[in-house]
């Protein structure tokens, strides 16, 4: 339906209409199964969460986030921008990119290309091999492209830019990587029917980073430049930027200089009332003084070409071949003479006027083709870092998207080739890390089935035969190309490739090739020619012998294939170049990792925030997004280690500490089998619960589950599914704690209370009564002992002397060992407490109590609850403070004891709580939530 609308949309809009108007009524049938729920269907940021996947689903998944001004999407491995076509506040500024750098976990925000962004630079900083990153963008003209290179570069400039301020060129980098922007634009883009600033080359630019990831220098590649504009515009459309610009800024005396006539309407520059973009300035290219006096030195040069091909086009040959700096004659002698070679010698032909114009386009484009890859060189050599100061890149890949216009020729073959090798290497991409993963995991590979466009590359590049090189033969050839008998000759070579085909009731010729994106037809007529791109050899000499410096020098060098100079059997065709650079572009995405993104253009005329179903579905089409989001929801996006699985959802069937333990003392293998019949288990239990209220099945989990070796693999719905009854057993695991918590909470108070009261009869009584007693002992026998001493000291004063030392060596040497020994074992008992026991900083069973900061227990971890909570009991006083605490379960600890308000104790062990776990029930219970703290209270 959808071609049929845009074959239809030109000649009969009538039919267009009925079709539009049919497909979206097909539409509305199509999902509505799916849109049970639309109010929240902006809140998919995956669209491989959306069920089923069909174009029609995943486009009114799209609309709906568009509606809700949300403007990007994940589609799995890549990412879908819609163009607002308005500037949205706060969506790329400064704040916004620092969050995203500093986000731990930049995934869990809202999708944004910052995202994919700093998915690549971590990848970079990460050193994750291939450690080179590729960010590819691709959609259609005014789909956001450019839009999108400029958000990266400037994402980069903020994050990987060097925060010392210092004079050297290379700290300020990033502003002339952000600065040579709006000068490729100028000479590079031009206003189209599709979008007023449309780049009309592909572009490359390959960012370089130092080891510490900083941004030090920047290259380009460019790719197919439109140059036919400078001579040709399709109706309502303009030529490059650059002419305008010039024709605008240019001050009198440059008028003057340059010969412009005020009033003169050029044919090669319609729409010049049209207002443009931008406007391309040295200044903001940070250059060094003498590289931006050269830059505008060379760009006057590059105005003066260009305003020879205005003089050239309004056929004031004087003034070109002035500007041009070459001999009238000469000039006019190459416009309208033809050289052809008869043998040994050189025959002269006059030009018809079709031909002259020829030659004059061919000039022109010729010239501007040249000073374009001056230009780009020269960006290039002002901004490439030396080899030695960079190490990564991080490459940004600016691609024109598919197209498929009513007539399609070189141009298009060119581009949907270069699709098609894209597409080629982001399935084998994304499909190779899979199947690696799968491979390694053991699962099976044969359930994800993709669409390989190799028949389609073979078409078109293979060998022996294929639609280039037919065409390359016929180019060859030193004959006049007709349409027809190409047309014939593929008709003989291809026709046994399944990618193309002929509309038979056609009378153009024509070949029709099924691109994976869609059905292209190219017509034949004019494709040779423009493969060949002649250059007559007249011009090429014409200007190599210019005055003028930057003209001389930008033919000097010799390698500008002519018509003439160069055999026909070497001719360098358009798609011999275009391939050559395609496939060295290709050799470097393969040596890095890819991140894609689809850019899609909401509406065809640019309108703000307006979204036109049939024109985004087309495009969804063309990029094969809905191929994509199968690619990636086919296998199993959610892929959770077994560890991670269990902690997470072993609470819904309780199986998570059983497995733990297991999973410690068994081999590996085993495990694997242990913990997967636990994934199983858990998953039953969710699978069988929903299937008893929905139309899911059991037997659907195959599709939405694997466990493999060291991973659990799930579809998004059964991830949801998973935390939808994790949410749900934990508000209930958390309920029956809280009473359960109240229970004990009530039981051991009465337990205190009673023990309390026994502890206060009878241990008081008896256990304390029992040490008094001891005590009491002890004490008498050494104040006897001191008495008897003290009496023979007496005794001993009215002696004589010597005895009297015998006699104290004698009975000090038995009774002061007995009394250190005593103080020994009491710690700091004193004498004088001997009398008040209860009073003593001791402690009866085994608490040897000094003074604050330090309790030393040694006991078992019940035994040490034991004595706190007696201390408790026996208002035994205490300080606040941190205690050394020694148990049977470790060997050394620290227990922060804190009064509480009304009498209680808080105890803060602070080591792992699982070494608690025998402690007791409530310790249990602090293992499971994750609490160490053990609350004790008074009586
Ligand atoms: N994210 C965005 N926010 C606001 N406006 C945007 C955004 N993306 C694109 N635009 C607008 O859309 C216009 C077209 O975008 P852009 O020039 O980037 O398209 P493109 O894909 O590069 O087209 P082409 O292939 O023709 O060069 C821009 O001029 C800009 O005004």
């Amino acid at each position: 339906i959808v071609q049929a609308i845009s074959q239809n949309s030109r000649c009969q809009p009538k039919v267009a209409q009925d079709l539009r108007k049919s497909f979206i009524d097909s539409l509305e049938e199509d999902i509505r199964d799916f849109l049970i729920n639309e109010a929240e269907l902006h809140t998919y940021d995956d669209l491989t969460k959306v069920n089923p996947v069909t174009p029609s689903t995943v486009l009114k998944c799209l609309q709906a986030r568009y509606s809700a001004k949300v403007f990007y999407t994940h589609a799995g491995c890549t990412l879908v921008a819609l163009n607002p076509f308005q500037p949205i506040p706060d969506l790329y500024s400064l704040d916004v990119m620092r969050e995203y750098h500093s986000a731990p976990q930049p995934q869990e925000f809202k999708p944004h290309i910052f995202i994919v962004a700093e998915e690549a630079y971590r990848n970079v900083q990460g050193q994750v091999e291939p450690m080179n990153q590729s960010l590819v963008y691709s959609g259609e003209s005014g789909a956001g492209k450019t839009w999108t290179s400029r958000c990266l570069m400037k994402y980069y400039a903020t994050v990987a830019a060097s925060s010392q301020k210092c004079q050297d060129t290379v700290e300020k980098i990033e502003r002339r990587v952000l600065g040579s922007n709006p000068i490729m634009e100028a000479f590079g883009n031009a206003c189209t029917l599709r979008n007023s600033n449309s780049s009309r080359f592909g572009k490359y630019i390959q960012l370089q980073l130092n080891g510490s990831q900083l941004l030090v220098g920047a290259s380009v590649q460019t790719f197919l430049l439109e140059k036919t504009r400078v001579a040709f515009q399709a109706p309502n459309e303009r030529n490059f930027h650059i002419f305008y610009q010039m024709m605008k800024g240019a001050t009198g005396k440059q008028r003057l200089e340059w010969m412009l006539p005020l009033d003169q309407d050029f044919a090669w520059l319609p729409h010049a009332e049209k207002t443009l973009e931008g406007k391309y300035c040295t200044s903001r290219m940070c250059l060094l003084k003498h590289e931006k006096r050269n830059l505008r030195r060379h760009l006057a040069c590059v105005d003066y070409c260009s305003l020879s091909l205005f003089m050239l086009c309004a056929g004031f040959l004087q003034k070109t071949a002035d500007l041009l700096q070459v001999p009238l004659d000469e000039l006019q002698s190459c416009l309208t003479v033809r050289t052809l070679r008869a043998g040994k010698q050189n025959v002269l032909k006059l030009c018809s006027q079709s031909e002259c114009s020829v030659r004059r386009d061919c000039l022109a484009k010729v010239i501007y083709a040249q000073l374009f890859d001056w230009l780009v060189t020269f960006i290039n050599n002002s901004m490439c870092a030396d080899r030695s100061m960079w190490c990564n890149f991080i490459g940004l890949l600016d691609v024109y998207g598919f197209e498929c216009f009513l007539l399609n020729n070189l141009e298009q073959l060119c581009i949907n080739y270069a699709n098609e090798k894209l597409q080629q290497h982001f399935v084998a991409h994304y499909l190779k890390a899979q199947q690696e993963e799968y491979v390694t995991e053991g699962l099976q590979w044969s359930f994800i089935r993709y669409q390989d466009n190799q028949g389609c590359l073979d078409l078109i590049e293979g060998s022996p035969s294929s639609i280039f090189s037919l065409l390359n033969e016929e180019c060859r050839l030193n004959r006049a190309s007709d349409a027809k008998q190409f047309c014939v000759r593929l008709q003989k070579e291809l026709s046994h490739n399944a990618s193309i085909s002929w509309d038979k009731f056609s009378k153009q010729p024509h070949f029709t090739v099924a691109h994976y994106a869609d059905k292209v037809s190219y017509q034949i007529e004019g494709m040779m020619e423009k493969n060949k791109d002649p250059v007559p050899p007249e011009l090429i000499s014409l200007l190599q012998n210019s005055q003028d410096s930057l003209l001389h020098s930008l033919f000097a060098d010799g390698d500008h294939e002519s018509e003439g100079l160069r055999g026909h059997s070497k001719v360098v065709t358009v798609i011999s170049k275009f391939r050559n650079s395609l496939e060295s572009l290709m050799k470097i995405l393969h040596s890095t990792t890819p991140h894609y993104t689809r850019c899609i253009k909401p509406n065809p005329d640019c309108r703000p925030l307006t979204f036109k179903r049939e024109e985004v579905i087309t495009q969804l089409e063309a990029c094969g997004i809905v191929e994509t989001i199968n690619i990636s929801a086919a296998g199993f996006p959610i892929r959770i280690p077994y560890g991670n699985f269990l902690q997470r959802y072993g609470l819904i069937t309780n199986t998570r500490l059983t497995v733990q333990m297991n999973q410690s003392n068994s081999p590996e293998m085993s495990n694997q089998a242990v913990l997967g019949s636990a994934v199983e288990d858990v998953l039953n239990v969710v699978l069988k619960r929903r299937a008893s209220n929905s139309t899911l099945s059991p037997d659907d989990n195959n599709n939405m589950v694997h466990c493999g070796r060291t991973k659990v693999f799930l579809t998004h719905s059964l991830l949801e599914m998973l935390e939808v009854h994790r949410n749900r057993v934990r508000s209930q695991k958390a309920f029956c704690i809280q009473c359960c918590w109240r229970r004990y909470q009530n039981r051991q108070r009465n337990l205190k209370r009673q023990a309390a009261t026994r502890l206060q009869a009878g241990v008081r009584s008896w256990l304390v009564r029992r040490e008094i007693r001891k005590w009491h002992k002890a004490a008498s026998v050494i104040q006897t002992k001191w008495r008897r001493w003290r009496v023979w000291m007496d005794a001993l004063a009215e002696a004589e002397l010597d005895d009297a030392e015998d006699f104290i060596e004698n009975e000090a040497s038995s009774a002061l060992p007995k009394l250190d020994r005593l103080l020994k074992e009491r710690g700091s008992v004193q004498l004088s407490s001997i009398q008040e026991p209860v009073m003593v900083r001791g402690w009866p069973i085994g608490l040897a109590m000094a003074s604050p900061p330090s309790i030393t227990v040694s006991l078992t971890a019940t035994g040490f609850q034991r004595i706190m909570s007696m201390m408790a009991c026996l208002k035994i006083p205490f300080r606040n403070g941190e205690y050394k605490v020694k148990t049977n379960q470790f060997d050394q600890g620290v227990a922060s004891i804190r009064a509480q308000p009304r009498g209680s104790i808080k105890v803060h062990l602070q080591r792992s709580p699982l070494l608690y776990a025998d402690m007791h029930p409530v310790h249990k219970t602090d293992v499971v939530t994750g609490f160490n703290q053990i609350l004790l209270e008074r009586p």
